[in-house]
Formats: structure tokens, sequence, C-alpha cells
């Protein structure tokens, strides 16, 4: 009885991981105890063959379906890989192929690459569908997502190309890409991506294929399947299929025997750190395609394959204390204060424990012996902690309650990760933060500034925020230590150049809480005016002419309008929709940007960023519903760039609603109700053709 539980116990643990690490990408445990329970199920399971049960965790490939995308049945099934640990293993199941296989045994050895597997079917050189893993029988088909990845090629050139086959491979993201997205997640002051695997994972499932288009993930091929095939080995296959087009890396060797085998694991184990992207190990496969089918596969994985994962940097220390660090968007950070030691080269004296729930979750105290891996992610994490090692008089870890910089009591948003200070301005890393923000290079990019100089200047009481910049006089700012005539002037001049900056990067620079880059743009090309931005919906339709001024009391009802205003505008969600409302009706910020306005900086698009634009569809309100040619997103610019609204629901100010195929019944019945007139695309496109 005490067996079975703990079995069931175990095998319920693991679908619980395998769901928040295949479907929801935010594991709540590291591989590393994933692993031992993993091993200690299987350990069980072998020893006590009464309880054994088909759906059980060791025997089932992970994923799982989503219900956001089409679900594909899988041609061939889409197995896992066995592992193994060390020479032992290796050597076992070398000994196994032989009793099966006749003849020599060659293996493949290939990198283990650390992302999304995928399937991608080819019909006549052409690419036709991508399917994920999902529970291995099943996956997601996210075609149009993998359409977007420029390493995969559309159209295959060469000879000898099956009319019709699949080709496996590794949606990753390369580190490049991974630290310039965490970049931007830190400009925008949201949570940053743990790992380039999660990312890439995630980024398949996004629904709009325009935000996968952006970010820079590639598409690693390692495996052809189907019939008939027109080669003999898995070698050859991958040269085929590099010859075709596909991005299938180089670093494959073929070995004899299981000393060639581990030769290549401990080359790679030292090199892997200069590659590009992410690996964990390396898979072994059996050569021969003749061999390969007569070892055929087990419930969970092939019997020609084994992975060989690369052991994870890992020690352990003591955790001294937890310090809580203050972002320049306010985003509060605990980190792990170490006892120093040592992993692959480095010292190590602080972990990231990204945020209250991490903690609570790995129940990390102070005083713990805690194990730190120094695996893909730069800074070291906590991933796991002694309990045998607690001391007696341990406590649990309460989290930070106020700001320990300016002692503010700490908000945390429902549904948001992450704790902040809400005291935007008068905080100090955050009134320095926002200055460093707004002179840096994608923002206002101005020169003879540097953010020493910005602490120098707040801390000398000279600046308070960014629109005390343009008051400066190269008088004033002489005294400061280390400040020569030259470089007092050349900062004069940099503030004043900064005033032809384009609209768009002075919306972004006014670091207002999830605006990047790209939602300023989107803004900007939406509103066109800093005015229309900031103008609050009026009860009576009439625009104030006195923008900014405070806004009234009794504004909720217009805050709530202009949220929805800005949700309707395609890709701007509901957070950023009330962080921005947040920010354009706080009195403090109206009257900076007032400032700014004042002093000259471009609060407008220019006439050249116009171009393109008419006002065709001015004030008309416009609902899109249904399937069309053209994107969604491709439609709904066309309507802004029209100068027409996008709004989500139909009402009876709606104007007109553009009517794809299978559209709702409930739409299509309210618009008939009130009359709303209907358009086909091809209508649409002749009404602003004219
Ligand atoms: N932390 C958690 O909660 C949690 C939960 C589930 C799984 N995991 C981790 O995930 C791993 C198990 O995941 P898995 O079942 O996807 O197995 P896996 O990632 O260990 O190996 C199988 C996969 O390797 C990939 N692969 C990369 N390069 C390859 C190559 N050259 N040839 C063939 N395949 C290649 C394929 O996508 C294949 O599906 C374990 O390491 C486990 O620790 C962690
Ligand atoms: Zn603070």
């Amino acid at each position: 009885m005490e067996i079975k539980k703990q079995i069931e116990t175990l095998r319920a643990e693991l679908r619980q991981y395998n769901y928040e690490y295949y479907v929801q990408d935010n594991a709540s445990v590291s591989d590393f105890e994933f692993d031992k329970k993993l091993e200690q199920l299987k350990a069980l399971e072998a020893s006590h063959p009464e309880f054994a049960d088909l759906s059980s965790p060791s025997l089932r490939v992970g994923g799982e379906i989503t219900k956001n995308f089409k679900t594909v049945k899988h041609i061939n099934r889409m197995y896992s890989l066995d592992n193994s640990y060390d020479e032992n293993d290796l050597k076992d199941w070398e000994t196994r192929n032989r009793k099966i296989v006749d003849g020599d045994i060659q293996y493949v050895c290939e990198l283990k690459y650390d992302g999304a597997s995928i399937s991608l079917h080819y019909e006549q050189g052409k690419f036709v569908q991508a399917v994920t893993r999902g529970d291995g029988s099943q996956g997601d088909d996210v075609t149009a997502n993998v359409r977007t990845i420029k390493s995969v090629p559309l159209q295959l050139q060469g000879d000898n190309i099956p009319e019709k086959f699949e080709i496996r491979g590794e949606i990753v993201l390369p580190w490049d890409g991974f630290h310039k997205m965490n970049e931007e997640r830190e400009e925008q002051g949201l949570e940053l991506y743990r790992n380039p695997r999660n990312t890439a994972s995630g980024s398949l499932k996004l629904q709009d294929s325009s935000v996968v288009a952006s970010r820079p993930l590639e598409c690693l091929l390692y495996q052809l399947v189907g019939d008939n095939l027109p080669f003999e080995t898995q070698y050859a296959g991958l040269e085929a299929a590099r010859s075709w087009g596909f991005k299938v890396p180089q670093e494959s060797e073929l070995v004899s025997g299981v000393d060639g085998v581990l030769d290549y694991v401990q080359k790679w184990d030292e090199r892997r750190k200069d590659l590009p992207y992410e690996t964990d190990g390396v898979v072994i496969k059996i050569n021969s395609l003749r061999q390969q089918e007569e070892l055929g596969f087990t419930a969970k994985a092939p019997r020609w394959a084994m992975a060989y994962k690369f052991s994870a940097e890992q020690v352990s220390t003591i955790l001294e204390e937890i310090t809580y660090q203050v972002g320049r968007t306010g985003a509060i950070t605990p980190v792990a204060n170490l006892q120093p030691v040592e992993i692959s080269g480095t010292t190590v004296k602080r972990a990231s424990l990204h945020n209250a729930d991490q903690i609570e979750r790995l129940d990390i105290r102070v005083n713990d012996t805690v194990h730190v891996e120094k695996g893909g992610e730069i800074i070291p994490k906590i991933v796991a902690v002694d309990l045998l090692q607690r001391p007696d008089y341990s406590e649990p870890t309460t989290y930070a309650t106020h700001c320990p910089e300016c002692n503010t009591a700490l908000e945390r948003k429902a549904g948001e990760a992450q704790h902040f200070c809400p005291n935007d301005i008068g905080c100090p890393p955050q009134i320095k933060g926002r200055i460093q923000h707004f002179i840096s290079r994608k923002a206002m990019d101005i020169d003879g500034i540097g953010s020493e100089t910005v602490d120098q200047l707040v801390e000398a009481g000279m600046i308070n925020n960014y629109a005390d910049l343009y008051d400066l006089t190269a008088d004033d700012i002489l005294p400061l230590e280390r400040m020569a005539q030259k470089s007092a002037e050349n900062l004069v001049q940099g503030v004043e150049a900064s005033k032809q900056v384009e609209f768009e990067r002075v919306l972004f620079a006014l670091g207002i809480r999830y605006v990047g880059e790209t939602v300023a743009k989107k803004l900007a090309h939406h509103y066109n005016s800093m005015d229309k931005l900031m103008a609050m919906p009026a009860s009576d339709d009439s625009e104030s002419d006195d923008l900014f001024s405070s806004v009234d009391d009794g504004s909720a009802f217009a805050k709530a309008e202009k949220i929805q205003e800005l949700i309707a505008i395609p890709e701007i969600g509901e957070r950023i929709a009330e962080s921005v409302v947040d920010f354009i009706t706080d009195e403090k910020h109206r009257e900076i940007i007032g400032r700014l306005k004042h002093h000259g900086l471009n609060m407008k698009l220019s006439e050249k960023q116009l171009e393109g634009q008419t006002d065709i569809l001015a004030s008309k309100s416009i609902v899109v519903s249904g399937v069309f040619e053209m994107s969604r997103t491709d439609l709904k610019k066309l309507i802004e760039k029209n100068g027409g609204k996008v709004s989500s629901s139909i009402s009876s100010k709606t104007d007109y609603l553009i009517r794809g195929e299978k559209m709702g019944p409930s739409k299509l019945e309210k618009a008939e109700k009130l009359g709303v007139e209907m358009i086909s695309e091809a209508e649409f496109l002749e009404l602003i053709a004219n």
C-alpha cells in the first residue's frame, strides 16, 4: 500500500510538472529535480511491476496539445529520447544493440539542441505544415507561426527530393536574440524571460504570427522521416537535407564505438559554450537506417538513439541574505546573496530569485544550503534547497513589503509575478533610471551624458526628471566634479540636438510602463500626435482645447473609455492600455510632458511619416469579424492608415462591419438588429481605393 501510494504521488507530481513545462512554458521545478523524481518513479516501477500503468509519465512523451491551435494527428509518431548519464549506460546500450542487429554498428553523434521539437511537412518540395510534438501522437498545427521563421525553407531546391516527407527538428532561440528580447523586457519593466528554451516554445504558441515573426527564432533540423527516403544512413540524410536548403548544423560526426562517442561528448562539453544557441547534451544515433528499423521503438523513445546529457554545472553553498533590487520602472527583483563559490571558473556571490512566487515554490530561506546552477542563464540560479541541512531555527521567508530605496509600500498587480514600487517620481533608482532611459541610444540618444553624469546631476539636486535636462545651461553644470568646459558644452548641445528626435522615439523615451519601442511606434502611428494620444474622451463629444490641463475628478468614466479606445488598437492589450492611461492622466506626468512640448520636442509625426495616410475613413468606427484573405492585423492596419477606428464590439456607433468567412452568429444578429452596414473585404478595399 505504502509503495503504491508513493508511485501514485510521483506520477501525479510528474504529470503536473510536465503540464507546467510543456503547456505553460513555465516550469516550477528545475530539470534536475524533475529528472530525479522520474528516475525514482522508474526504479519503483521496475521493482513493483504489479503497479504498472500504461499512462505513467515514465512511459509517455511529456507534452500535450493545446486548445488554441488545430490538433493534428502525427502520421509518424514523435518520440522523446532515452537518457544515459555515463560510460556504463552507453556500454549497456551498445551491448543490447549488438544482440539485436547484425554487422558493424556506426554511430552519428549530434548535438542536442535545447528548444521546442517540431515536425515540418513538405510536399512537392514545398513547405505545407508544421506540427509540435504535443503528446507524441498528436500536436498543435503551428504552420502560420513557423512560416515566419527565416531558416525554414518554403521551397526546396536540389536533387532527389522525395514527393512527400517530414523533417524533424528543433525551434531554438539563439543567445543573441534571447538577450536582445530580454533587454527590451527590461526597458519595459517586465519580468525577464528565464531561458531560450521556454521562450522559443512560448513563441511558437503565440496567436499572432506577426509577433512571432519579430522574434529571432531559428529552426535546426536533424531527422528525415518518410517512406522510401533516397539514402541509407542517418548521416547521408543530414547531408541530403542540408543540400535541399535546410539548416542542418555542421557539428555532427560519424564515429564507431562507445569510445568515439565519449570523445565527442568531451569535446563538445567544452566547445558548446561558443555555440550561438543552447545545447544540453549529445544525441547518439545508429547510422544505418536498416539497423534502426530492426531496433524499432519503445512506447516513449527510439531504441536506436540515446541522449547523453551534459552535466549542468552545479554546486551547493549557503544563502546568507536576501536583498531586493529596484529597477528603472520600479520592478523589484529579489537577489540571493551567497557564500562565494566557484562554478565553471567564475566566483559566484549572487543568484537571481526571480520573484516572490519562486521563493515560495522552492521554500527558499536564509541560512539554507542551496544548489546553484549555472546553466543556460547568465545569472546563476538556485535550483533546489537541501532540506536535510536546514537549521532548526529556520523560518519561512517573508517577502519585502516596502521599497528598500524609498520605503514606499510595494504593490503587486493581479496576475503579475513582480512586485513594484509605485513611487515613480520620488524613488531614487527610478528617478535616475527614467532619465537614463530617456537619454539612451534607442530613445532620445543624447550624446554627452553618461549614466554617471545623470547620477551626479540627480544627486546634486539639479535635475529631478527628464524635462529638467532642457533647463540646464553650461554654467549650471560646470561646478560639478570632473566637468570640463568642453564636456559641459557637449552636454547642452546634445540636449538641444535631441529636439530633432522623431515623435515615436520621444514617446518611447517617456518610459511608460509596458511601452517599449514597438508599442511606442504603434501608438505614435495610430494617434499621430501626443495631443490625440492624451485627449480624453469627453462626454459632450467636443475635445477640450486645453489638453495639458488636469483631468477633472469625475473622470473614471473617461478613463475607462480611453482604455477601451486603446485596447481596440491591434496588439495593444489591457495591461498596456491601463498603464498608458495611468500615465497620461497623472498630473505630474502631464506637467512634464507639457514642459517637453514647450521646449520644442517632436510631439507629432513628421510630414514624411504621415505619407500614405488618408482620412477616407475619418471618424468611422469599424468592426472586423471572421476570417479574411489578408491577415486581420493587416486589415486593421489598413483601416487605421485611412483614418478609421477599429472597434472590438458592435454598437449603435458602429459605421461598418467588415464581414469575413465564418463570422459568429451573435455578431451577425446584433449587426442586423442595429442596422449596421455590412461590407465584404473586397468592398472595403474598393472603399479605400477611391
Ligand atoms: N522542470 C520541469 O518541470 C520539467 C518537466 C518536464 C520535462 N523537463 C525536462 O525536459 C527533458 C525531457 O524532455 P523531452 O521528453 O522533451 O526529452 P528531451 O528534451 O530530453 O529529448 C528529446 C528531444 O530532444 C530533441 N532533440 C534535440 N536535438 C536532437 C537531435 N539532434 N536529435 C534528436 N532529437 C533532438 C527533440 O526535440 C526530442 O524531442 C528532461 O531534461 C526534463 O528534465 C523538465
Ligand atoms: Zn521606491
